[in-house]
């Protein structure tokens, strides 16, 4: 199959002042010019196969927007040459492709018709826009009267809902909240498996490592590695060195013990199940900062309200938790845990609760709850209906914490010392 993306050769050169008085310096002496060029992106090749995600990352001012910007067709390369085989939808900057003057409802469709849609087409997607930006009466204000918030929130479902052959997405824009932010990455996991080639550029290694097939990394407007996103990633981290850790800064102490919690459910997007039992609340509560946020290390509790409707003869009550990137962390249920319900009766309203430490590390998790038979005969299953933040005070990398320790040995300076140092931490050294 033909690339949907062929890069060859692409350059880009900027003209920029070095300090703002030169600009001045120009105006006043036109034929001494104080102009540099500047050059962004340097031979840029690249090819990206139908249905690929690809990972785009680097440092800041690599490159890596104005490379985006060049194929979605927003800047022109200064030369080399750019293919793009269909449909390309772009989250770039913030507003782009947005009137301000337009109403929301305006935009969609001035956006479906830039993306070669048909006004038919635009009407048929029209209610999944709507319902997944979650704009409320603004649809018909002003796209300038728009919260940034909101603005995101419509041009992200815009972009996600049009059918593009290649989508590309800055992760940056696709933020907000904690909820937003799962709601975003679950629509791209269901282009990416619906097909969708999707160019995805993230400052997070993290994101990259889990939902791209490839990464390319860029360093000063050219490509420096393209491949297995772990190598890649491995390479990037080298680059970034120290960097990150100096901007890292723990978080403050005054962050303790407030509560979190999640009510009803009732008309949930991703709900399904026969109804003979129903979750009528689910909540989390644990040691938390804002009402999402909780924090790593304490303990949670999920607990659940059950409406029994029919008499059952066994029922499998269970959670999964997974993170943004659709990656199960951690499910369990009643029966796992060894604790069979002993009626459950029509009418009985149950209530259970599990608990368990949090040692997830620093993002965003999804919590998907559901209620079902023995033999899997779904009664009531909500997909991701709750979703959290941790923050770690400590940096550490991955998924989980697992809060290791450490003990140094090689400080003694004498091979008595050491083992004598060993000895008394009762440790063996691996060949032993
Ligand atoms: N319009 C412009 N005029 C002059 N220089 C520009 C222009 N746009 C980008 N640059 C420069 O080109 C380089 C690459 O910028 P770009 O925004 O593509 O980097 P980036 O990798 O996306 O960075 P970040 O991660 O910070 O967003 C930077 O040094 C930037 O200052």
């Amino acid at each position: 199959m033909d690339p949907v993306l062929e890069l060859e050769a692409v350059s880009k050169c900027f003209q920029r002042y070095r300090h703002p008085r030169d600009r001045l310096w120009e105006l006043l002496f036109p034929r001494t010019s104080r102009v540099q060029t500047f050059q962004a992106l340097e031979n840029i090749s690249l090819q990206v196969e139908p249905g690929r995600t690809i990972g785009i990352v680097g440092r800041n001012g690599a490159g890596k927007s104005t490379l985006l910007q060049i194929v979605a067709g927003t800047l022109t390369p200064s030369s080399g040459r750019v293919k793009v085989r269909g449909r390309v939808a772009a989250l770039l900057e913030l507003g782009s492709g947005f009137n301000p003057e337009f109403t929301g409802r305006q935009n969609v469709f001035f956006n479906g018709q830039l993306l070669g849609l048909t006004p038919q087409e635009i009407r048929d997607r029209f209610a999944e826009i709507v319902a997944f930006a979650e704009i409320g009466d603004f649809l018909d204000q002003p796209v300038k009267t728009y919260s940034s918030g909101m603005m995101v929130r419509l041009a992200f479902s815009v972009v996600a809902h049009l059918d593009p052959e290649l989508l590309i997405v800055d992760e940056a824009l696709a933020v907000g909240d904690a909820r937003f932010q799962a709601r975003c990455m679950k629509r791209i996991r269901e282009l990416k498996e619906k097909g969708t080639t999707i160019l995805f550029v993230s400052h997070d290694a993290n994101a990259v490592r889990m939902l791209c097939d490839e990464a390319v990394l860029l360093e000063g407007g050219r490509i420096l590695e393209r491949g297995n996103p772990n190598w890649v990633l491995n390479h990037y981290n080298q680059l970034l060195g120290l960097e990150d850790r100096d901007n890292y800064r723990p978080l403050a102490q005054e962050t303790q013990q407030a509560g979190l919690c999640y009510v009803e459910q009732a008309a949930h997007p991703n709900r399904h199940g026969n109804g003979r039992a129903t979750i009528s609340k689910a909540w989390l509560s644990g040691s938390g900062l804002q009402a999402d946020k909780v924090l790593q290390g304490g303990d949670l509790t999920l607990t659940f309200q059950l409406q029994i409707h029919q008499d059952l003869p066994d029922a499998l009550i269970g959670l999964s938790i997974r993170n943004l990137y659709g990656v199960v962390i951690y499910g369990t249920n009643n029966l796992q845990l060894e604790k069979r319900p002993k009626a459950l009766a029509a009418g009985s309203s149950p209530e259970l609760s599990f608990r368990w430490r949090n040692q997830l590390n620093a993002g965003v998790y999804t919590i998907s709850i559901a209620i079902t038979s023995e033999d899997c005969e779904v009664y009531d299953w909500i997909d991701e209906a709750l979703v959290f933040e941790v923050v770690n005070d400590r940096f550490c990398e991955g998924v989980i914490d697992l809060g290791a320790d450490l003990h140094w040995i090689s400080e003694f300076s004498s091979p008595a010392a050491i083992a004598t140092s060993r000895d008394s931490l009762g440790s063996t050294s691996p060949s032993s």
